[in-house]
Parts: structure tokens; sequence; C-alpha cells
């Protein structure tokens, strides 16, 4: 009979790969969705004859060849459009295009998830399964945050990009694919295989055709269209009017840092939209609340501090805690329930800063 402690270790050991296999079916789940009609096709990708046009322009030239892309570029700024772009460009469009997030891969698992596993290779392998190269065969794999991947599995990795064969875990078959492979980064790379957490022959395996993204802060160019598209589809979305966009609001979202990038512009635009009930842009609040956010503004935001953004943000901040005031107090300014009490003002202060702000209390009752 075992020993009591090593039959508990094998209990513990098995409910954590269970709640780690768990786990990687959520994240496929999610995968899954994405692969689906929640994708975005490159035919909406703005920016391509303005900020993207040097990244279109080497799209264009990698797409048709088989050659491995790496594309680097800060969080939010559109790494995984730009490897679905690729994708449809190539000869390979009519096959799959996965997307696999290497930092959500348990390192128990990883082998496994990308290349799979033969029936009882280990504890909780009930049933043989295919992993990700097997599944993307004939198409492209997206191997998003490939910064993320832990050193062996990045020996494993380069093996099969050298050999196109891979074996499954617990097999000794090799089974060749024909799989692309498109790689994704918001880390410095270069610094990464410096320091050693890199392996620097991956690192010229993938970087054959090496894509850098611009940050969105640096592509202010294409903030209008951007704007445009991301109120559109919000107030399509929402089942409201499209409300207009002004030159004020446009000046406003270029003089913003953007750290989230695109997919930050798509959340502050959306939210606007809501705030704003589909009649106009309450871009003051939805942005008062981006500003508020000190941990993800944090990384950008002091080499850019000046004192003009300084006074600036501020008076956004101001004139969104007044809106928010009288969205509470649906409009109302003084008496029993109204926004002085609320903010502990005088309301004839009150009424002052609401005309510094030139923000009218009536545009509140109706809600
Ligand atoms: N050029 C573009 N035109 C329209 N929408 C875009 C464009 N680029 C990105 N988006 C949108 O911005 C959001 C973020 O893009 P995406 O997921 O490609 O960024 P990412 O760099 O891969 O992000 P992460 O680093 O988090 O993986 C998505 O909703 C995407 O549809």
């Amino acid at each position: 009979m075992r020993p009591l402690t090593v039959m508990i270790d094998n209990d513990q050991r098995l409910r954590e790969i269970q709640r780690l296999r768990a786990a990687a079916e959520a994240d496929r789940e999610s995968l899954l969705v994405r692969l689906g009609k929640t994708s975005l096709s490159s035919e909406t990708i703005i920016g391509v004859d303005g900020g993207l046009r040097a990244v279109m322009q080497r799209v264009a030239q990698v797409a048709p060849t088989n050659a491995s892309a790496l594309i680097l570029g800060e969080t939010g700024s559109g790494k995984e459009v730009i490897a679905r772009a690729i994708h449809e460009r190539s000869h390979r469009h009519d096959g799959p295009f996965i997307r696999v997030n290497c930092g959500a891969l348990p390192s128990e698992l990883i082998d496994s998830e990308l290349f799979g596993h033969e029936k009882g290779s280990f504890t909780g392998a009930s049933n043989a399964r295919r992993g990700w190269f097997e599944r993307a065969d004939g198409g492209t794999l997206f191997l998003d945050e490939i910064g993320e991947l832990p050193l062996a599995a990045q020996v494993r990795l380069l093996r099969v990009l050298q050999d196109g064969v891979l074996q499954r875990v617990g097999s000794e078959n090799q089974i060749e694919v024909d799989v692309r492979v498109i790689a994704a980064t918001h880390r410095d790379l270069p610094r990464m295989v410096q320091s050693g957490e890199f392996r620097e022959d991956l690192w010229y395996r993938l970087a054959v055709f090496p894509i850098i993204l611009p940050a969105l802060h640096e592509r202010i160019e294409d903030i209008e269209a951007l704007a445009q598209y991301f109120i559109e589809r919000a107030a399509r979305r929402l089942g409201v009017p499209t409300p207009p966009l002004h030159r004020q609001e446009i000046r406003q979202l270029s003089d913003y840092s953007w750290p989230g990038n695109i997919r930050e512009l798509g959340a502050v635009l959306e939210r606007a939209v809501i705030l704003g009930h589909g009649r106009y842009l309450d871009l003051d609040a939805a942005l008062g609340v981006q500003l508020l956010n000190p941990v993800k503004n944090s990384h950008r935001a002091s080499p850019e501090i000046n004192e003009k953004t300084t006074v600036e943000s501020l008076d956004i901040i101001i004139s969104a805690h007044l809106k928010h005031a009288l969205t509470q107090t649906y409009g109302k300014v003084d008496g029993p329930g109204g926004a002085a009490k609320l903010l502990s003002l005088n309301p004839n202060t009150l009424r002052g800063k609401l005309r510094r702000y030139r923000i009218d209390p009536a545009k509140y009752r109706h809600r």
C-alpha cells in the first residue's frame, strides 16, 4: 500500500492539473469567440492611408511569403489586427487563423497545448488531443505575447519552426505540419535576448520580418477617423443615433496620451456615447474617468506632464465631476437633493462654476 502522504500529493496534483486544464479550456473558449464573428476583418482597418501606411506596406510585402513575422507594439495598438491582415492577404486565407495567448498558458500545459498529447501521457490526459500547431495546419498560428514563453518551451518551439515536424507529448511519432507562425509582443525582445530571458536563436528565427506598430500617440493623424469609426460602432451596438464629433473633441482626443492605445480609445468613445445617450458625446466625463485612473496612465504620464496639460487635465476632471453630480441630481442645482448640496458648495458658487465650464444643467433634466 502506498503511504498516505504520497496519495494526498497525487490527489492534490491531479486537482491542480484539472484546475489548470479548466483555465486553459476557458481561455480556449474566449479564443474561439474571438475567431468567430467578433473578429475584425481587414476591411475595417483604420489608418491604412495614414499612420499605418508603412506598416501596411510591410504587411503587403510579407503576406504572400511563408516567412515568420514578428509584430512589436504596445498593448492595444492593433497587433492582432495586423496579424490577421497578413493571414487574410496570404495564400493561406482559406485556412485557419488561430490566436494563442502564450501569457495565459499554464506552464505545465504549454507543451500539451501547443503540440498536443497522447491519451495517458500525464495524469489527467484521459483522451488524446491535437495541439494548436496541428489545428492550425494549412493556416496561420498567431503566438501572442511570445515574450511570456518560458525558455524550455522556446527550445521546443524553435525545433518545430526549423523542422516543420512535431511530436505530441507521450508520442514518438513525428507529425508534419504546414503552419505559418506570426508572433507578437509588447515587450522589449532584443533586451530580453541580452538578459538571457529570450533565446537568441528563436529571436533570429522569428525576427526574419519584424513589423513595428506605432503607438496611438505617434499616429495622431488617425484619431479623427478612428474616433468616427468607434462612435458609429458604439451607436450601432447601443441602438442610438450617432452623435456628432466636433473639432474641439478631436483636439481633446489628440491631446491625451493613450497608454492603452486603440483599445482604450474605443472604450472611452463607447463610454462617451453611453453617457451622452446618443445625443452628444460626453467626452469630458468619459475621459475624466480615464484620467482619474492612475494605474493605466502612470507609465507615460510623467514625461509628458507640463503646465499646460496639467491645467487642462484638471479642468477636464472638475468639469466631469460637476457633470457627474448633475447627472445624479437630474439637473437640480440648489435645494434639497440638488447638486450644490451633494458637492457641499454654495449654490451661487456652483452656478459660477457651471457657467465657467459652460455646463447647462437643463441638459440633465430629461434623464
Ligand atoms: N487600425 C485599426 N482600426 C480599427 N480598429 C482597430 C485598429 N487597430 C486596432 N483596432 C481595435 O483595437 C482593439 C485592440 O486591437 P488588438 O487586439 O489588435 O491589439 P493588440 O496590440 O493585439 O493588443 P494586446 O497587446 O492586448 O494583445 C481591438 O478592438 C481592435 O479591433
